[in-house]
């Protein structure tokens, strides 16, 4: 898989308030990069600039093969069953592992629940569905563990290091260790002017 995800001397200004300056890194192939820092150093600001949604303030982000980005925001259509509403993305990126993705993360009880009523912790699960029915080799997963038990835990896990395994790359961005994937540390520490 040709992939590699790489950052040179990134900075990131939000407002009128530098987050962090001089940040490199470079993801091969298999490789993970767990960020961590506290609530508002700029974990997710990272994530959104190496997917290119936020223009960094210097710096500049390569990547070679497309990438996913689990967030907040997981683009499944609140209205329709989640097997519909995952099912949409699927056709759209032309393939039909639907049913397959769904079954690996324990989704498919759950099918047709309109995606408003799934909690927390099902809609993380669902999100990350939507993110590995993209075969993007980036992945770029934004608190990918909050709001999950044991078991949902143990499957996201498990999701992140076979998509290493495969040769995918993977940056989290997570107050938890992910207990299967040996992960390079990057720690925001925040910018004192
Ligand atoms: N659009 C914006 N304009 C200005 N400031 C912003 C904007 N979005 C976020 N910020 C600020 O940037 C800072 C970093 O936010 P970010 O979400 O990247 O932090 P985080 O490390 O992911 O935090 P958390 O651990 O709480 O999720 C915060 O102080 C936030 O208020």
């Amino acid at each position: 898989m040709q992939v590699r995800l790489a950052a040179t001397d990134l900075a990131c200004l939000r407002g009128d308030r530098l987050l962090f300056r001089g940040l490199t890194l470079a993801l091969e192939p298999s490789d993970a990069l767990h960020i961590t820092g506290a609530n508002g150093i700029g974990k997710s600001s990272l994530l959104r600039i190496l997917a290119g949604l936020l223009r960094p303030f210097s710096g500049e982000v390569h990547r070679q093969g497309s990438a996913a980005l689990l967030d907040e925001r997981p683009a499944l259509d609140p209205d329709q069953p989640l097997s519909k509403a995952l099912g949409f993305w699927a056709a759209m990126d032309g393939h039909d592992a639907c049913a397959q993705v769904m079954r690996r993360l324990a989704l498919d009880d759950l099918a047709d629940v309109p995606v408003q009523y799934l909690s927390t912790g099902q809609r993380k699960r669902a999100a990350l569905a939507r993110v590995t029915l993209q075969a993007a080799p980036i992945w770029l997963l934004d608190e990918p563990m909050s709001g999950l038990d044991a078991r949902s835990r143990r499957l996201v896990e498990t999701a992140i290091s076979e998509h290493c395994a495969g040769g995918g790359v993977c940056a989290f961005a997570s107050h938890q260790t992910i207990d299967t994937v040996a992960a390079r540390q990057c720690e925001l520490g925040g910018y004192a002017p």
